[in-house]
């Protein structure tokens, strides 16, 4: 990481610790509530710059026998990263993610993932997450993955070619932008 990063201040709009976030987007296939082929995520504000994030490994969400996929895993800690980055209460896009699977994982288990903002630099936006089995056979402390992430700010225009494809009508979770 860079070493003139700064931190964004926590703006009013954001919930107080404890809140629910809402969905930056009802498609989204991490958290959208409008689509059913998705993972359904549920994220939370934390203390300072920190979200929590939830997510409960389903069947479907198999990789090797009896424990999740890790491309399920990277698409949670894109999520909760991308979702920590909403305290800057504009659109971002994921430039480089890194995760470390540390244990394996098994279905049905209950994930909560903590990620935070580390710093940032012109557009780029440094972050960070962890994940711990909060219910299921091997709950307990231990960080079972950890991620770092590169987000980048983006004008909304950064979405227009895609006009053509969007399924659904993007809407600003804080009305803070027009996506
Ligand atoms: C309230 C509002 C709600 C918002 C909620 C959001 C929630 C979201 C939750 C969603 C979760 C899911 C989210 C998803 O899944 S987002 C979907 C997956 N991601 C994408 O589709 C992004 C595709 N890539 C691009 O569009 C462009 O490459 C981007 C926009 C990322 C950069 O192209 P752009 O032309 O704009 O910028 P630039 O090239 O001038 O670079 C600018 C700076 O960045 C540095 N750089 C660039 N790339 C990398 C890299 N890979 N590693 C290291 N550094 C990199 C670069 O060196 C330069 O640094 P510096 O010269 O300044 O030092």
């Amino acid at each position: 990481m860079p070493d003139d990063l700064t931190l964004p201040p926590r703006p009013d709009f954001f919930p107080a610790p404890g809140g629910a976030l809402p969905q930056h987007w009802s498609k989204c296939f991490g958290c959208g509530d409008d689509q059913p082929a998705g993972m359904a995520m549920t994220f939370t504000a934390g203390e300072g710059l920190e979200v929590s994030g939830r997510l409960t490994v389903a069947q479907r969400y198999q990789g090797g026998p009896g424990v999740i996929h890790g491309g399920i895993l990277s698409v949670a800690f894109d999520e909760v990263q991308g979702m920590a980055c909403m305290v800057l209460g504009g659109p971002v896009v994921t430039g480089h993610l890194e995760i470390d699977f540390a244990r394996p994982i098994p279905l049905g288990s209950v994930l909560e993932f903590r990620a935070r903002i580390d710093g940032m630099v012109r557009r780029k936006v440094y972050t960070s997450a962890e994940a711990r089995i909060v219910e299921g056979p091997t709950a307990g402390d231990t960080v079972v993955a950890t991620s770092r992430g590169l987000f980048l700010t983006i004008k909304p225009e950064h979405f227009a070619p895609m006009a053509d494809f969007v399924d659904g009508v993007p809407v600003s979770p804080f009305g803070t932008s027009s996506l």
